[in-house]
Formats: structure tokens, sequence, C-alpha cells
């Protein structure tokens, strides 16, 4: 059978997570982090069948980032022409309007993204980064762009549009796109596949809980409402980011206080959420202050999980009928503090949870609601690597 190893990047900002991995048995033959580009020292951190590698070179940006990269799979393994690489799956965040469905790249795709870069600039911005620089050093493979607003697409009418002036929106594409779409389908299939149901009979609501954080109602395997909106600013209590607001604040802040739209965007995007509540961003940080006492941290991590109830409830009466409430991404998959908390207190809506299976853990999908409960509520470990890896080696081949 031919070969289907896929490189997928997945560039942020400041760090670049790789996998490379086998599309067909999910076999990932090795992954890594480099972290701190930008800053005085990177680091990188190397995992392959032959062990781990930690290394703390400069990346002054993400050219230097990928070639160390390449670098350190040459030298420790595997190397990629080794691996029989097929295709480099790039995460791209904001696909806008244009794509629907994973592109092989080309210089109108990069100008495209270039071009949605304001509607997500924390993320399209390094993305494309990593395309540019990941195209120029490894010219022979093709590129594959996979986009977190793919899912969304089929989004109804009712779900995406905002109630402004038809024509100011139409004019400056303003809607809601949706994001995290390529582990919300990743998900979808796996919740499907353990609960032994048809996807396309299938209604779930998944929370996605990183680092950014999101809700949506899939209807019939299909996405069919999502927290997110025109960027990945709206909805959940995220790290850094607000959520949902009313925005007369930002007018208040404007006025009253003088802030430029600059200064908004980055209190907003990089200063709120999580941080803003309580001084710390990483969920982990926060619990442990919490357990410490740190009024400000209690407040934050039930700010957080109050959001999710209000969307879970939401999404009840989107769907009508939902068969399973599913937990994912770093927070939803660790921390069952927020689980119980989002969720407690639902018997009368179908969901409840079993304490001793939600303080167990496991790599694997699991139920924690009991037996017979009427809404299965779930745990579905995401992979959005592998998801990235499938898509671009069925684009290719
Ligand atoms: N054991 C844990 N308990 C609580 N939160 C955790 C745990 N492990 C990871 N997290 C949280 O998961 C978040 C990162 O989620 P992840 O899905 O890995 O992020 P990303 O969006 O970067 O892919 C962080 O807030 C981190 O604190
Ligand atoms: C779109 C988004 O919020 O992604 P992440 O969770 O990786 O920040
Ligand atoms: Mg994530």
């Amino acid at each position: 059978m031919m070969s289907a190893t896929v490189l997928v990047l997945n560039c942020g900002s400041s760090s670049i997570k790789y996998q490379l991995i086998d599309a067909h048995d999910a076999r990932v033959l090795a992954r890594g982090l480099m972290e701190r580009i930008g800053e005085e020292t990177g680091h990188v951190r190397h995992e392959s069948t032959e062990g781990v590698v930690q290394q703390d070179p400069q990346l002054p940006d993400h050219e230097s980032a990928l070639k160390t990269m390449l670098g350190t799979l040459e030298e420790h393994g595997p190397r990629l022409s080794d691996a029989g690489v097929v295709a480099v799956g790039h995460r791209v965040v904001h696909g806008g309007e244009r794509f629907s469905a994973p592109v092989r790249v080309d210089d109108d795709v990069e100008r495209t993204i270039d071009e949605l870069s304001a509607l997500a600039p924390l993320h399209n911005p390094p993305n494309l980064a990593g395309i540019r620089v990941a195209r120029q050093v490894l010219p022979d493979l093709p590129h594959v762009a996979v986009f977190d607003t793919a899912f969304h697409q089929t989004l109804p009418p009712v779900a995406y549009t905002y109630a402004l002036d038809r024509e100011v929106a139409a004019q400056n594409h303003v809607r809601r796109y949706g994001f995290h779409g390529t582990s919300v389908a990743y998900v979808t299939k796996e919740a499907s596949r353990f609960l032994e149901r048809d996807p396309a009979r299938t209604n779930l609501i998944i929370l996605h809980l990183g680092n950014g954080a999101s809700a949506t109602a899939v209807r019939g395997g299909k996405s069919a409402d999502t927290s997110m909106g025109l960027t990945p600013l709206e909805g959940l209590v995220m790290g850094t980011r607000s959520g949902d607001l009313d925005p007369g604040i930002l007018f208040h802040l404007r006025r009253e206080a003088g802030w430029s739209v600059d200064e908004l965007d980055d209190l907003l995007n990089r200063r709120s959420g999580l941080l803003g509540l309580c001084g710390v961003n990483d969920m982990r940080e926060v619990q442990r202050l919490a357990l410490e006492g740190d009024a400000d941290a209690r407040l934050a991590r039930d700010v957080y999980c109050y959001r999710i109830r209000q969307y879970v409830g939401a999404y009840l009466a989107v769907l009508g009928e939902t068969h399973a409430v599913v937990f994912t991404g770093g927070v939803g998959e660790n921390d069952a503090w927020v689980r119980s908390h989002s969720i407690a207190g639902m018997r009368q809506l179908g969901i409840e949870i079993d304490h001793v299976r939600n303080a167990s853990r496991g790599e694997r999908p699991r139920h924690i609601s009991p037996d017979g409960a009427a809404t299965a509520v779930l745990v579905v470990p995401t992979n959005e690597e592998l998801e990235i890896a499938r898509q671009s080696v069925a684009l290719v081949t």
C-alpha cells in the first residue's frame, strides 16, 4: 500500500507544533514543539521512536524554527525521505467564505489566507508564515491547507447571520464563520462511533476547551451552530480572550477612557479571559490558585463554567434532541472539576454526571454519565493532527 505519512504543521505566533503521522493507521512517527520563537532563547522538544531530544537553540523567526525542525528530523529521525512523506498538512484558522474544504496551497491560496488575516489576527499571520517557509524548504512536496472554518460552512443562515444592517454586513463579509472545525469534525466521528450511531443521525453538543474554547451544536453530523463568530473571539471564556460581551463596553472604553481600537483589540484578545480575571491563563494554574483560596481564581473558573452552562442550555434548545454532550481539548479532556461544574444540576434536561467516571482518566473516548442517562456525557480526546493528515492524504492521492 502507498505510504500515507504526512508532516502536519500548526504554526502559532510564538510556537510551532508538528507531527509526522500516518493517516491510515494513526501511528505517530515523531512529534514536537518549538516554543519561544522570537525570544532570546527558544525551546525544542522532539519525540520519536529514538527517544526525546530537548534543546534551547535561538529561534529568531518561523523560518529558522522550521529549518531547525528539519535539521532535528535529519539528525534524530525519522528523516522525511525515509518516512515516505506524501504531503505537508497546514492548520489554517480562517478560510472565510472561500474555503469549505482543504486545498492544495498555491500563490493564490496564500494571498487569500493573507487577506483573511484581519479576521484572525492571532492565528492566520503565523499560519501563513509557516506555509511560506515550508513551501520554500520543502518545494517538492504538496502543501495542503486545512481550515478551522471549513466544517462550519454548513451553518444555516439563521445561525450565521448577525442582526446588523444587511448591506453593511454583506459588503464587509460580516457573518459567523466558526472555528475549531477540524477538531469538531474529528470528535463528531469519534463520538458517533463510540455511541455506535450513524453520524448522519447523531446530534451532539461539542465543547472544545483548549487555549481557545468553543461550543458547537452538531445536527446529523453537521455543524448547526457554534459559539465563535466572525473571529475566534466570540463565545466561551478562553485563556486570554473574553468571549461574549456587550459591544457597548467597547464604545464606553473608547469614549470615556480614550482607548484606541488596537488597545481594545489587545485587551479582548490577549489580556482578558482567565488571564484578565485572575492573572493566569493556564487552567492548571487557575485551579492551583483556586485551591489555595485565591478569590479571583475562584471567580474566574466559575465564570468560565457558567458560560459553558449557558451555551449547553442554548444548544439543547437549538437541537431539540441531543444524543451526547462531549468534552474535548486540554481542559475538557483533563479537568473533571470544570466538566462537573459546567453541567451539574441538569437532570431535568436529561444530563447527569457519574462522579466516579468523571474522576477517571484515559486516552480513549469514555462515558462520564451514568448508564441509562437520557443524554450521554462523553470525554473524547481530539486529534486535530490526525484529522489534518487524513484530509491531506484524501486530497493528494
Ligand atoms: N490536567 C489538566 N487540568 C486542567 N487543565 C489542563 C490540564 N492539562 C492541560 N490543561 C489545559 O489545557 C489548555 C490547553 O489546551 P490545548 O487543547 O492543549 O491547547 P491548544 O489550544 O494550544 O491546542 C491549557 O489551559 C491547560 O491548562
Ligand atoms: C481558533 C482558535 O481559537 O484556536 P486555538 O484554540 O488554537 O487558539
Ligand atoms: Mg487547540
